[in-house]
């Protein structure tokens, strides 16, 4: 399908060393304006090249601030090679009428494997018997040293990454129990705790799976630490805003919680040449890791196709399908029709603006797709016109009151 836009003149940034797959994805569908940083960009940076920009992808070090979004006048579209969307202002995206798409569960599994692997570890007491070793120390003792298999696994948010440690703790035998603010469905034998104190008094290890939220800013601090098992052990792999890193430290020191493993902090480096810095740097029972919970080749490969695709098809079709901050629109191909989209925000009257504006021009309409939500509009209409035609039917688009954007897609 032969865009209005021609594909060679479209840029496409990806940062944060995306996969290569992504890259693919875009040269097979055509886009050859492929601009790929191995790292995060510092803001001023990032801000001079997301201005040329139609098409940015980013991982979880780029923030896309509303600061930073006012200079992409060019965007079209985000894609977030990850799961989390924290590190954007979708508010602000959606105002601009640039949909932001992700890819919820591609790295699900990885993330679930490390978190049941470092729950064994972290029983068994193996990071500080590891420390010892590599210090030429030697502790041949059972003293702290446990099997999962009975212990009860405690999980913060039973979504897709909760969900599946759950059902992979339970295949080793162990006892899951989860809190959640949504009503969940239990799988295999998993039982929803009373609270999320009542989880964590009664929880071996505890692993934290929610997003970053004004809720879940914090929401394990020293008091929360507090109500845990003497010598249970904490996982976080979800975001480092989530717990109140000073206040694991101490109750590491004390010894009240057993032992940690840490994937995400409240401060990342922004590359792999920076320095990193914690203050559980040092500690013995803590398993550190570089936010590579979902950092496995077959999940990268199938993040970069799958968010990849998205971009493509909504820059060569419309469709925003799964898009985190977008009405949903699937979209047939009606390569006989000309294709104009039009977002714009959700106020009365645009709509029957825009039918007047094809009536008067005595231009049939095809077919039409309508998806708002509750701040914007996104319509999509397929007409019988000629190139010129479009053209001005897209400036007339253009001109109605409360237009965020309007293209001819092909
Ligand atoms: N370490 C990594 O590399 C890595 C990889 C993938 C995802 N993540 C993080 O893990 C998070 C979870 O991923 P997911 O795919 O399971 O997301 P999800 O949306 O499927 O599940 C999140 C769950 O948390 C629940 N929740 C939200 N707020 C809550 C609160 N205040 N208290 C209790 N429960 C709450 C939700 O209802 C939902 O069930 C992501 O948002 C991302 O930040 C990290
Ligand atoms: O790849 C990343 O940078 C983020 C990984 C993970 O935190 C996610 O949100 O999917």
């Amino acid at each position: 399908m032969k865009t209005s836009y021609p594909k060679a003149d479209i840029k496409v940034l990806l940062l944060e060393g995306v996969s290569q797959s992504a890259v693919e994805v875009f040269r097979r569908a055509g886009y050859s304006q492929i601009e790929f940083h191995e790292k995060s960009l510092p803001e001023a940076e990032l801000k001079a090249r997301i201005a040329e920009a139609h098409i940015v992808g980013i991982r979880s070090r780029s923030h896309l601030t509303a600061d930073v979004l006012e200079q992409a006048r060019r965007l079209i579209a985000v894609g977030c090679f990850c799961i989390g969307t924290n590190q954007v202002d979708l508010e602000t995206a959606r105002q601009q009428g640039v949909p932001v798409f992700n890819a919820p569960y591609s790295n699900t599994r990885s993330v679930a494997e490390l978190v049941i692997a470092e729950a064994i570890m972290l029983l068994r007491g193996i990071p500080q018997k590891n420390a010892l070793c590599h210090r030429g120390g030697w502790t041949k003792s059972a003293a702290g040293s446990f099997e999962v298999r009975d212990k009860v696994l405690g999980i913060v948010g039973y979504g897709h990454i909760g969900t599946q440690v759950g059902v992979l703790a339970e295949s080793l035998g162990m006892r899951v129990i989860f809190h959640d603010i949504e009503t969940k469905l239990s799988l295999g034998n998993a039982r929803a705790a009373g609270s999320l104190d009542d989880l964590l008094e009664r929880a071996d290890v505890v692993t934290l799976h929610v997003p970053e939220t004004p809720a879940t800013k914090l929401m394990i601090g020293a008091t929360e630490l507090a109500k845990m098992r003497k010598g249970a052990a904490l996982i976080n792999a979800s975001r480092g805003t989530v717990v109140d890193i000073d206040a694991l430290a101490a109750a590491l020191r004390t010894g009240h919680v057993a032992g940690a493993a840490v994937d995400v902090f409240p401060l990342e480096p922004k590359g792999n040449d920076d320095p990193f810095v914690s203050p559980l740097v040092g500690m013995d029972n803590v398993i550190l890791t570089p936010h590579i919970g979902g950092s496995t080749l077959e999940a990268q490969d199938n993040i970069g196709i799958e968010v990849a695709s998205k971009l493509v098809r909504y820059s060569d079709n419309g469709s925003t399908l799964s898009a985190v901050n977008f009405p949903e629109v699937t979209l047939p191909e009606h390569p006989n029709s000309r294709r104009l989209l039009h977002i714009h925000r959700n106020v009365p009257g645009v709509l029957s603006r825009i039918n007047e504006l094809f009536s008067a021009g005595n231009i049939n309409i095809d077919a039409q797709f309508l998806q708002t939500d509750s701040q914007v509009g996104y319509v999509v209409i397929d007409v019988s016109a000629d190139e010129a035609q479009a053209g001005a039917l897209k400036d007339r688009l253009a001109a109605i009151p409360g237009t965020l954007r309007s293209r001819v897609l092909y």
